[in-house]
């Protein structure tokens, strides 16, 4: 077991944003976190990066609670893979990968032959050799949003924690994307907003509303009408295609929504 969440509480500013959380992931699993706009999704990854402190429940990484991890070291075994946003700097895609190598030196310590190597095959895994010396800044977002995810590689992590990392993406370049993190020997926990990703591509699915969860199973199990409703407010329709689960949206019927 790579993680096991137990009765987990977390309030910021005495504000309850999630109210006892239950949560395991499986070494290999490739779990989704689903839920509306602030439910409480980021929340959760947050708290079990240890980005986030919290003081009721426990959150066992690797067999050891996380408070007696030092955030170094969890970084060694966790990668988190987040939107791309701009940055101010103008580095080339081998610096941005090289970042990944952080957790694995000391401050004073500058890159080695074999962080090199390791930083051009993660570009090489996820199809950008020959992007090195380019600009971050000038590539596409699908392009940026795989430097994002050789960064990660780079960090040599058995676990890759995703928040929402294909919402800015085109139809194709999400299904890349997804099709690249799901060929990786990796456990993987992604928030995912296109429950139809969501569907194909994890193994266990996580539902949250209003910072508690309400459902989890499998895909088939958690995606259905009833629980769509429940959990989004939203009419669907859910069938089968070609294999793969589709979840149809009844447009019409989706009018005011209440904010959780
Ligand atoms: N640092 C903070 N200070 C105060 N409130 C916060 C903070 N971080 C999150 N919240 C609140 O916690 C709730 C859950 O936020 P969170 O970002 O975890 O939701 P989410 O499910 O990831 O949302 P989204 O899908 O919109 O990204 C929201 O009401 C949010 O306003």
């Amino acid at each position: 077991m790579i993680y096991n969440v137990k009765e987990l509480n977390v309030s910021i500013d005495k504000k309850k944003i999630l109210t006892d959380i239950n949560l395991t992931v499986s070494k290999g699993q490739f779990v989704g976190i689903v839920g509306a706009n602030g439910s409480g999704k980021s929340t959760l990854l947050k708290a079990m990066c240890k980005s986030l402190p919290y003081k009721e429940g426990t959150i066992y990484f690797n067999g050891k609670e996380l408070q007696e991890w030092r955030v170094r070291d969890i970084a060694k075994e966790n990668a988190v893979v987040s939107q791309v946003n701009d940055m101010q700097f103008d580095f080339t895609v081998l610096e941005m990968v090289l970042m990944g190598r952080e957790p694995h030196k000391e401050w004073w310590q500058s890159e080695t032959e074999d962080d090199a190597r390791i930083a051009m095959g993660a570009l090489k895994n996820v199809l950008l050799e020959g992007y090195a010396d380019k600009k971050f800044s000038r590539l596409s977002g699908g392009e940026k949003q795989r430097v994002l995810l050789a960064r990660a590689l780079a960090q040599e992590a058995d676990c890759l924690i995703l928040d929402e990392p294909t919402n800015h993406l085109d139809v194709a370049n999400q299904i890349s994307f997804m099709n690249l993190v799901r060929r990786l020997p990796l456990t993987v926990i992604a928030v995912i907003h296109d429950l139809n990703l969501a569907a194909n591509y994890c193994d266990y699915i996580y539902a949250l509303k209003s910072g508690r969860l309400i459902t989890s199973g499998k895909p088939d199990s958690v995606f259905t009408v009833d629980n769509i409703k429940t959990i989004f407010d939203v009419s669907v329709d859910v069938c089968q295609i070609r294999e793969q689960l589709q979840i149809v949206y009844l447009l019409e019927e989706v009018d005011n929504i209440t904010l959780q």
